[in-house]
């Protein structure tokens, strides 16, 4: 059954919008990072991640952004062109601001943390009149993560890319990828979260972030399947939530639900899940497979992601994604 049907003849499968950082992941691991004195340097950014996810799984991609005017914003653009995702819309700043950083500490495959240095951040000076409605027009896909939404401009410029979106019947998955860091308050973080996520065919989040939009209905018993009936008076058509280790579940707007468990693995860090889930995810849902099918494709790319040091130098193919699978069902991976 199709849940999803996704504009044909277009020239880019998957656009991302949102933020393009640098990852700063602690080589010394398994301690705290007051303790680690290398690091290793990757591309990062929830959405980046996501981007690269699609583009090493074949995908036609392309990103809107903003990179500082500096050797970071230049790796990270180069770096993305190397991935074979066009960058004409990612935007130069010239008023001096920053690439975001993300230190990981690696203190134990399942103590994980990042420290985030995003002040005067150039991601979220993206302004509206930067991003070009001809790129959306030509994507079947649109993908906006949360934290764009924190501050303005990059606000502005979400919402101005989601009305494009919605004028050329691009279809819009939201991830939720909520980073406190970035937020002045958790009513602010609710406020545009839902208002972004009316506008959404596929949301994407986990327990925790969808608590967070519920601030004002709440949802006492935390329920996924209440949860997810809201947006279907709404856009969405689907609505994903992860639970980590535990799987994750996704509801549908005939009122099915349909069910992943997560693989075996040798867990490294726990970060980068969330991104290859959902890169794998929608590459199966964008060629039409079931729901189960597409999240344990999802599933098997988190665990490729997670057993490695990086998150977007990770980023699996699609081979690699079935040559984890059919490992596990041979019984050769088994959890750390
Ligand atoms: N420890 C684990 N072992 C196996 N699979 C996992 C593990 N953690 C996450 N996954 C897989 O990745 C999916 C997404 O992970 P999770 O629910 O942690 O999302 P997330 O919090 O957005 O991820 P991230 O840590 O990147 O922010 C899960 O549904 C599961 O399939
Ligand atoms: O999204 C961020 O800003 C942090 C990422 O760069 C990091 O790779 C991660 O947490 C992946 O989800």
């Amino acid at each position: 059954m199709t849940y999803i049907s996704f504009p044909p003849d277009r020239a880019f499968d998957f656009t991302a919008i949102g933020r393009l950082c640098i990852d700063l992941n602690a080589n010394e691991i398994n301690r705290p990072m007051e303790e680690t004195m290398t690091f290793t340097k990757y591309v990062g950014g929830s959405p980046a991640n996501i981007a690269i996810g699609m583009a090493r799984l074949g995908l036609n991609t392309a990103f809107i952004g903003k990179v500082a005017d500096d050797q970071m914003g230049r790796f990270i653009t180069g770096y993305m062109q190397r991935q074979g995702i066009d960058t004409d819309n990612v935007v130069i700043d010239h008023t001096g601001a920053v690439t975001g950083l993300a230190f990981t500490e690696i203190k134990s495959p399942d103590d994980c943390s990042i420290l985030m240095y995003r002040d005067n951040a150039a991601d979220l000076l993206l302004k509206p009149e930067e991003v070009r409605e001809e790129l959306i027009a030509a994507s079947k896909t649109l993908l906006i993560s949360g934290t764009a939404l924190a501050k303005s401009p990059s606000r502005e410029a979400v919402f101005q890319a989601l009305g494009y979106a919605r004028k050329h019947g691009c279809i819009v998955v939201f991830d939720l990828d909520y980073r406190p860091y970035t937020w002045s308050s958790p009513e602010e973080t609710a406020v545009y979260y839902n208002l972004a996520a009316e506008k959404c065919d596929i949301l994407l989040g986990t327990r925790d972030e969808f608590d967070r939009m519920e601030r004002f209905e709440p949802n006492p018993d935390r329920s996924d399947r209440v949860t997810a009936a809201k947006w279907f008076d709404f856009s969405a058509e689907i609505v994903v939530i992860k639970h980590g280790r535990e799987g994750s579940i996704a509801y549908t707007r005939d009122g099915a639900s349909h069910q992943a468990r997560s693989f075996p693995a040798k867990v490294v860090k726990t970060f980068g899940a969330g991104d290859a889930y959902a890169a794998g995810f929608l590459y199966g849902v964008m060629h039409g497979w079931t729901l189960e099918q597409s999240m344990e494709f999802g599933s098997a790319a988190a665990c490729v992601v997670i057993s490695s040091h990086s998150c977007s130098d990770a980023m699996p193919t699609a081979d690699q994604v079935r040559d984890y699978i059919e490992r596990c069902a041979r019984g050769e991976i088994t959890a750390s």
